[in-house]
């Protein structure tokens, strides 16, 4: 697996958001993308799933170019989307939720059964509706249909965002565990500074649409570092 992004510029309806911005993400790895409310974090991650087509610039996925593909072909070439807010089918049951991860990848039963393994809460509320559970449990579904699909890559934008804080702990060690496990490279978005810290390798700091800071190991340790880019 490889993610490289090249010179993108993005925005929408003629407004440029993204300006410029080269990243890349090697096999395995976990990264963070870090910045303050607006500066177009998710922009950058939709551009990345294709939900957004880019102005110019190139998103190469191992190595072939799927710049301006539509988000099914990118589901289906490995690429597992946690999209901010998780956007779970309230009136539908945890189990249909999962159902509609399978439907992208190459999901099987046994992926279920990893799924069910990862987040046990998953398999107790399979037949109640989505929409009864919390913020962190939802948060839980939205990774698990991820999983479904066995991508190589997940992308999870703000896994922190609208969860409790004693459950945000465990999110952050699942998909610690989750790249352990299954080798999943991650990509996310995060402005909590404890995820940050717990889960990226490395990670790129953006501001105003463009990438200002790249934070690797060392540097990642380091809060006040990471503090200048997050509003504390
Ligand atoms: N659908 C849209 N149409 C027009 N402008 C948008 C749209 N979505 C986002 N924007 C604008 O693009 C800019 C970047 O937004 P984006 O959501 O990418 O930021 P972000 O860093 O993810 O912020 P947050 O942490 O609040 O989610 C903002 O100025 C926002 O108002």
């Amino acid at each position: 697996m490889s993610l490289e992004v090249s010179s993108l510029d993005a925005g929408y309806d003629g407004t440029p958001i993204l300006r410029d911005v080269d990243l890349t993400v090697e096999d395995g790895e976990i990264v963070g993308i870090v910045g303050r409310n607006g500066v177009g974090k998710t922009t950058l991650l939709k551009a990345i799933m294709g939900l957004l087509a880019p102005e110019s610039g190139t998103i190469r996925f191992n190595g072939t170019d799927v710049t301006g593909e539509p988000a099914d072909v990118h589901a289906r070439g490995g690429i597992g989307y946690v999209p901010q807010g998780r956007d779970v089918f309230s009136g539908l049951t945890v189990e249909q939720n999962l159902a509609l991860g399978e439907g992208i990848g190459e999901g099987d039963e046994t992926r279920y059964e990893q799924v069910y393994d990862y987040f046990p809460i998953l398999e107790e509320r399979a037949d109640q509706d989505a929409g009864t559970m919390s913020g962190g449990q939802q948060q839980m579904l939205a990774i698990g249909r991820a999983l479904v699909g066995d991508p190589d890559l997940l992308v999870v934008d703000e896994p922190s965002e609208g969860v409790q804080p004693s459950i945000v702990q465990s999110i952050t060690a699942d998909l610690e565990r989750i790249n352990e496990t299954f080798g999943t490279t991650i990509l996310f978005v995060e402005q909590n500074l404890s995820v940050i810290q717990g889960l990226s390798e490395r990670c790129y700091a953006i501001d105003h649409g463009t990438i200002v800071d790249e934070i690797n190991g060392e540097g990642v340790a380091d809060r006040q570092r990471l503090e200048e880019y997050l509003v504390v």
